[in-house]
Protein backbone atom coordinates (compact mmCIF):
# COMPACT_ATOMS: atom_id res chain seq x y z
CA UNK A 1 0.00 0.00 0.00
CA UNK A 2 1.10 3.76 -0.76
CA UNK A 3 0.05 6.08 0.94
CA UNK A 4 0.02 9.60 -0.71
CA UNK A 5 -1.26 13.21 0.20
CA UNK A 6 -2.34 15.66 -2.75
CA UNK A 7 -1.79 18.90 -3.11
CA UNK A 8 -4.44 21.08 -4.84
CA UNK A 9 -7.47 18.88 -4.42
CA UNK A 10 -9.77 21.59 -5.56
CA UNK A 11 -7.94 22.11 -8.82
CA UNK A 12 -8.87 20.79 -12.31
CA UNK A 13 -5.77 18.19 -11.91
CA UNK A 14 -6.17 17.86 -8.39
CA UNK A 15 -9.92 16.69 -8.30
CA UNK A 16 -8.97 14.24 -10.84
CA UNK A 17 -5.90 12.70 -8.98
CA UNK A 18 -8.27 12.72 -6.08
CA UNK A 19 -10.53 10.21 -7.83
CA UNK A 20 -7.56 8.00 -9.77
CA UNK A 21 -6.00 7.13 -5.87
CA UNK A 22 -9.49 6.38 -4.73
CA UNK A 23 -9.85 4.46 -7.16
CA UNK A 24 -6.51 2.22 -7.20
CA UNK A 25 -6.55 -0.66 -4.91
CA UNK A 26 -2.54 -0.39 -3.98
CA UNK A 27 -3.30 3.36 -3.15
CA UNK A 28 -4.37 5.38 0.00
CA UNK A 29 -5.19 8.77 0.58
CA UNK A 30 -3.67 9.88 3.65
CA UNK A 31 -4.54 13.41 3.72
CA UNK A 32 -5.22 16.65 1.16
CA UNK A 33 -3.32 19.98 1.09
CA UNK A 34 -5.62 23.36 0.31
CA UNK A 35 -4.39 26.32 2.11
CA UNK A 36 -8.25 27.59 2.11
CA UNK A 37 -10.33 24.15 4.49
CA UNK A 38 -7.48 23.06 7.17
CA UNK A 39 -9.37 21.26 9.33
CA UNK A 40 -12.29 20.33 7.23
CA UNK A 41 -12.21 16.29 5.77
CA UNK A 42 -12.66 15.95 2.18
CA UNK A 43 -15.96 15.52 2.18
CA UNK A 44 -16.86 19.23 3.70
CA UNK A 45 -15.21 19.77 -0.15
CA UNK A 46 -17.89 20.88 -2.48
CA UNK A 47 -17.67 18.30 -6.09
CA UNK A 48 -15.13 16.26 -4.36
CA UNK A 49 -15.44 12.72 -2.91
CA UNK A 50 -17.47 11.82 0.13
CA UNK A 51 -14.23 10.46 1.64
CA UNK A 52 -13.37 10.96 5.65
CA UNK A 53 -9.85 12.28 4.28
CA UNK A 54 -7.99 15.00 6.48
CA UNK A 55 -7.40 18.34 4.65
CA UNK A 56 -4.32 20.20 6.34
CA UNK A 57 -3.31 24.03 5.59
CA UNK A 58 0.11 23.37 6.87
CA UNK A 59 2.20 20.66 4.58
CA UNK A 60 4.41 20.24 7.48
CA UNK A 61 1.81 19.71 9.88
CA UNK A 62 0.08 17.21 7.42
CA UNK A 63 3.48 14.95 6.41
CA UNK A 64 3.86 14.90 10.30
CA UNK A 65 0.38 13.53 11.22
CA UNK A 66 -0.47 11.68 8.15
CA UNK A 67 3.12 10.24 7.68
CA UNK A 68 2.57 9.48 3.76
CA UNK A 69 5.03 7.88 1.21
CA UNK A 70 4.43 10.41 -1.72
CA UNK A 71 3.17 13.85 -2.30
CA UNK A 72 1.00 14.32 -5.72
CA UNK A 73 1.75 18.41 -6.11
CA UNK A 74 -0.75 19.85 -8.60
CA UNK A 75 -0.84 23.43 -7.68
CA UNK A 76 0.72 26.81 -9.15
CA UNK A 77 4.84 27.00 -9.54
CA UNK A 78 5.66 29.11 -6.62
CA UNK A 79 3.90 26.76 -4.59
CA UNK A 80 4.99 23.48 -5.72
CA UNK A 81 8.42 24.29 -5.46
CA UNK A 82 7.95 24.79 -1.25
CA UNK A 83 6.06 21.88 -1.03
CA UNK A 84 8.80 19.66 -2.79
CA UNK A 85 11.43 20.98 -0.17
CA UNK A 86 9.15 20.36 2.32
CA UNK A 87 8.57 16.67 1.18
CA UNK A 88 12.41 16.07 0.70
CA UNK A 89 12.80 17.56 3.83
CA UNK A 90 10.68 15.60 5.69
CA UNK A 91 11.13 12.14 3.91
CA UNK A 92 8.01 12.54 1.52
CA UNK A 93 8.85 11.03 -1.66
CA UNK A 94 8.02 14.26 -4.28
CA UNK A 95 5.78 13.55 -7.52
CA UNK A 96 5.30 17.22 -8.94
CA UNK A 97 3.21 17.32 -11.85
CA UNK A 98 3.10 21.43 -11.13
CA UNK A 99 5.09 23.34 -14.40
CA UNK A 100 7.30 26.40 -14.16
CA UNK A 101 10.30 25.03 -12.55
CA UNK A 102 13.45 26.43 -14.01
CA UNK A 103 16.87 24.45 -14.69
CA UNK A 104 18.25 25.58 -11.58
CA UNK A 105 15.24 24.63 -10.09
CA UNK A 106 15.52 21.06 -11.09
CA UNK A 107 19.08 21.10 -10.07
CA UNK A 108 18.05 22.29 -6.41
CA UNK A 109 15.92 19.70 -5.80
CA UNK A 110 17.91 16.85 -7.22
CA UNK A 111 20.54 17.89 -4.79
CA UNK A 112 18.21 17.72 -1.70
CA UNK A 113 16.78 14.29 -3.26
CA UNK A 114 19.88 12.92 -3.52
CA UNK A 115 21.37 13.95 -0.05
CA UNK A 116 18.38 12.59 1.86
CA UNK A 117 18.41 9.25 -0.73
CA UNK A 118 14.67 9.54 -1.73
CA UNK A 119 13.38 9.11 -5.25
CA UNK A 120 11.46 12.24 -6.52
CA UNK A 121 9.70 12.54 -10.04
CA UNK A 122 9.36 16.24 -12.00
CA UNK A 123 6.93 15.39 -14.36
CA UNK A 124 5.90 18.20 -16.73
CA UNK A 125 3.41 15.95 -18.75
CA UNK A 126 2.05 12.57 -17.29
CA UNK A 127 0.01 11.55 -20.68
CA UNK A 128 1.70 8.98 -22.30
CA UNK A 129 1.13 10.58 -25.53
CA UNK A 130 2.56 14.03 -24.89
CA UNK A 131 5.91 11.64 -23.84
CA UNK A 132 5.73 9.49 -26.84
CA UNK A 133 5.62 13.13 -29.46
CA UNK A 134 8.56 14.33 -26.89
CA UNK A 135 10.54 11.44 -27.68
CA UNK A 136 9.52 11.32 -31.21
CA UNK A 137 10.63 15.01 -31.72
CA UNK A 138 13.83 14.48 -30.42
CA UNK A 139 14.48 11.88 -33.14
CA UNK A 140 12.86 13.51 -35.48
CA UNK A 141 15.38 16.28 -35.03
CA UNK A 142 18.55 14.29 -35.23
CA UNK A 143 17.26 14.32 -39.08
CA UNK A 144 15.28 17.50 -39.17
CA UNK A 145 17.04 19.99 -36.79
CA UNK A 146 15.00 23.19 -38.11
CA UNK A 147 11.93 23.21 -35.45
CA UNK A 148 9.18 25.45 -34.07
CA UNK A 149 6.92 24.45 -31.41
CA UNK A 150 3.71 25.92 -30.65
CA UNK A 151 1.76 24.80 -27.21
CA UNK A 152 -2.14 25.97 -27.05
CA UNK A 153 -3.41 25.42 -23.37
CA UNK A 154 -6.55 27.14 -21.40
CA UNK A 155 -6.68 30.56 -20.61
CA UNK A 156 -6.32 29.69 -17.00
CA UNK A 157 -2.77 28.97 -17.06
CA UNK A 158 -0.31 31.03 -15.29
CA UNK A 159 3.24 29.47 -17.14
CA UNK A 160 4.25 30.43 -20.38
CA UNK A 161 5.59 28.61 -22.38
CA UNK A 162 4.65 25.17 -21.24
CA UNK A 163 6.55 22.76 -18.72
CA UNK A 164 5.79 20.26 -21.33
CA UNK A 165 7.46 22.75 -24.91
CA UNK A 166 10.29 23.67 -22.36
CA UNK A 167 11.19 19.72 -21.96
CA UNK A 168 10.44 19.34 -25.77
CA UNK A 169 12.80 21.95 -26.40
CA UNK A 170 15.60 20.49 -23.71
CA UNK A 171 15.63 17.36 -25.10
CA UNK A 172 16.24 18.46 -29.05
CA UNK A 173 19.09 19.94 -27.81
CA UNK A 174 20.59 16.94 -26.59
CA UNK A 175 20.82 15.81 -29.90
CA UNK A 176 21.05 18.99 -32.38
CA UNK A 177 23.94 21.39 -32.85
CA UNK A 178 23.54 24.85 -31.52
CA UNK A 179 21.83 26.90 -34.50
CA UNK A 180 19.70 30.01 -35.21
CA UNK A 181 16.96 29.55 -37.14
CA UNK A 182 15.16 31.69 -39.45
CA UNK A 183 17.09 34.34 -41.92
CA UNK A 184 20.20 35.67 -40.18
CA UNK A 185 19.14 39.39 -40.17
CA UNK A 186 15.77 38.96 -39.15
CA UNK A 187 14.21 41.50 -36.91
CA UNK A 188 11.05 41.60 -34.75
CA UNK A 189 9.17 44.71 -35.50
CA UNK A 190 6.51 43.46 -33.07
CA UNK A 191 7.79 42.34 -29.57
CA UNK A 192 7.28 38.51 -29.32
CA UNK A 193 6.35 37.84 -32.88
CA UNK A 194 8.97 35.23 -32.48
CA UNK A 195 8.32 33.72 -29.43
CA UNK A 196 10.67 32.42 -26.86
CA UNK A 197 14.11 31.16 -27.95
CA UNK A 198 15.59 28.03 -26.33
CA UNK A 199 18.87 27.79 -27.80
CA UNK A 200 17.63 28.74 -31.07
CA UNK A 201 14.41 27.00 -31.10
CA UNK A 202 11.45 29.23 -30.90
CA UNK A 203 8.79 28.21 -29.07
CA UNK A 204 4.92 30.30 -29.25
CA UNK A 205 2.36 30.17 -26.30
CA UNK A 206 -1.42 30.10 -27.18
CA UNK A 207 -3.83 30.27 -24.57
CA UNK A 208 -7.77 30.23 -25.52
CA UNK A 209 -10.84 29.36 -23.79
CA UNK A 210 -11.96 26.04 -24.94
CA UNK A 211 -8.44 24.37 -25.37
CA UNK A 212 -6.90 21.63 -22.65
CA UNK A 213 -3.56 20.92 -23.57
CA UNK A 214 -2.12 20.88 -27.09
CA UNK A 215 1.34 20.67 -28.80
CA UNK A 216 2.65 20.61 -32.17
CA UNK A 217 6.32 20.21 -33.43
CA UNK A 218 7.00 21.49 -36.37
CA UNK A 219 10.25 20.29 -38.50
CA UNK A 220 11.45 21.67 -42.11
CA UNK A 221 13.52 20.45 -44.34
CA UNK A 222 13.96 20.82 -48.20
CA UNK A 223 10.75 20.61 -49.93
CA UNK A 224 9.06 19.28 -46.67
CA UNK A 225 8.23 19.84 -43.51
CA UNK A 226 6.89 16.84 -40.56
CA UNK A 227 4.51 17.75 -37.71
CA UNK A 228 4.49 15.75 -34.18
CA UNK A 229 1.11 16.57 -32.37
CA UNK A 230 0.05 15.53 -29.46
CA UNK A 231 -3.82 16.39 -27.90
CA UNK A 232 -5.21 16.43 -24.19
CA UNK A 233 -9.02 16.89 -24.58
CA UNK A 234 -9.10 15.85 -20.76
CA UNK A 235 -7.51 15.85 -17.76
CA UNK A 236 -8.09 12.17 -17.01
CA UNK A 237 -5.40 11.77 -19.89
CA UNK A 238 -2.73 12.36 -17.69
CA UNK A 239 -3.55 10.13 -14.69
CA UNK A 240 -1.84 6.84 -15.80
CA UNK A 241 1.09 8.79 -16.03
CA UNK A 242 0.32 10.06 -11.96
CA UNK A 243 -0.09 6.90 -11.21
CA UNK A 244 2.92 5.20 -12.72
CA UNK A 245 5.09 8.20 -11.40
CA UNK A 246 3.76 7.54 -7.61
CA UNK A 247 5.01 3.57 -8.27
CA UNK A 248 8.21 4.54 -9.58
CA UNK A 249 8.76 7.10 -7.10
CA UNK A 250 9.16 4.52 -4.41
CA UNK A 251 11.60 2.21 -6.16
CA UNK A 252 14.07 5.16 -6.92
CA UNK A 253 16.89 6.82 -4.82
CA UNK A 254 16.97 10.03 -7.37
CA UNK A 255 15.37 12.85 -8.84
CA UNK A 256 13.78 11.73 -12.41
CA UNK A 257 12.79 14.90 -14.16
CA UNK A 258 10.38 13.51 -17.24
CA UNK A 259 8.93 10.36 -17.47
CA UNK A 260 10.72 9.59 -20.74
CA UNK A 261 13.05 8.63 -18.43
CA UNK A 262 10.70 5.95 -17.21
CA UNK A 263 8.90 4.83 -20.18
CA UNK A 264 11.96 3.45 -22.20
N1 LIG B 1 2.33 17.43 -15.41
C1 LIG B 1 1.16 17.36 -16.05
O1 LIG B 1 0.86 16.43 -16.80
C2 LIG B 1 0.17 18.47 -15.86
C3 LIG B 1 0.54 19.54 -15.11
N2 LIG B 1 -0.34 20.54 -14.90
C4 LIG B 1 0.13 21.58 -13.98
O2 LIG B 1 -0.48 21.32 -12.72
C5 LIG B 1 -0.70 22.54 -12.04
C6 LIG B 1 -2.18 22.63 -11.65
O3 LIG B 1 -2.95 22.72 -12.83
P1 LIG B 1 -4.54 22.83 -12.74
O4 LIG B 1 -5.08 21.73 -11.93
O5 LIG B 1 -5.04 23.01 -14.12
O6 LIG B 1 -4.69 24.22 -11.97
P2 LIG B 1 -5.90 24.76 -11.08
O7 LIG B 1 -5.73 26.23 -11.00
O8 LIG B 1 -7.18 24.18 -11.54
O9 LIG B 1 -5.58 24.13 -9.63
C7 LIG B 1 -4.54 24.56 -8.81
C8 LIG B 1 -4.94 24.30 -7.38
O10 LIG B 1 -3.87 24.65 -6.51
C9 LIG B 1 -4.41 25.30 -5.39
N3 LIG B 1 -3.41 26.12 -4.71
C10 LIG B 1 -2.90 27.29 -5.12
N4 LIG B 1 -2.03 27.73 -4.22
C11 LIG B 1 -2.01 26.83 -3.21
C12 LIG B 1 -1.33 26.74 -1.96
N5 LIG B 1 -0.52 27.73 -1.56
N6 LIG B 1 -1.53 25.67 -1.18
C13 LIG B 1 -2.36 24.68 -1.56
N7 LIG B 1 -3.06 24.72 -2.73
C14 LIG B 1 -2.88 25.79 -3.53
C15 LIG B 1 -5.57 26.13 -5.95
O11 LIG B 1 -6.52 26.40 -4.94
P3 LIG B 1 -6.90 27.91 -4.45
O12 LIG B 1 -6.08 28.89 -5.27
O13 LIG B 1 -8.36 28.03 -4.68
O14 LIG B 1 -6.52 27.89 -3.02
C16 LIG B 1 -6.16 25.15 -6.98
O15 LIG B 1 -7.13 24.31 -6.41
C17 LIG B 1 -0.22 23.64 -12.98
O16 LIG B 1 1.11 23.97 -12.65
C18 LIG B 1 -0.24 22.98 -14.35
O17 LIG B 1 0.68 23.54 -15.24
C19 LIG B 1 -1.60 20.54 -15.41
C20 LIG B 1 -2.01 19.50 -16.20
C21 LIG B 1 -1.14 18.38 -16.50
O1 LIG C 1 -1.50 23.74 -17.25
C1 LIG C 1 -1.86 22.75 -17.92
O2 LIG C 1 -3.03 22.52 -18.20
C2 LIG C 1 -0.82 21.81 -18.38
N1 LIG C 1 0.40 21.97 -17.98
C3 LIG C 1 1.50 21.16 -18.30
C4 LIG C 1 2.55 21.95 -19.03
O3 LIG C 1 2.82 23.11 -18.67
O4 LIG C 1 3.16 21.42 -19.96
C5 LIG C 1 1.13 19.85 -18.94
C6 LIG C 1 -0.04 19.94 -19.87
O5 LIG C 1 0.38 20.59 -21.01
C7 LIG C 1 -1.21 20.64 -19.22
Amino acid sequence: MIRIVIAGPRGNMGKEAVQMVLETDQFELAGVIDRKNGGKTLADLQGLPDAAVPVFDDPVHCFQETQPDVLVDLTNPDTGKVHMKLALENGVRPVIGTTGFSEADVEEMSLLAESKELGAIIAPNFAIGAILMMKFSQTAARYMPDVEIIEQHHDRKLDAPSGTAVKTAQLISEVREKKKQGHPDEEETLQGARGADVDGMHIHSLRLPGLVAHQEVIFGGEGQTLKIRHDSINRRSFMPGVKMACEEVMRIGVLVYGLEHIIE
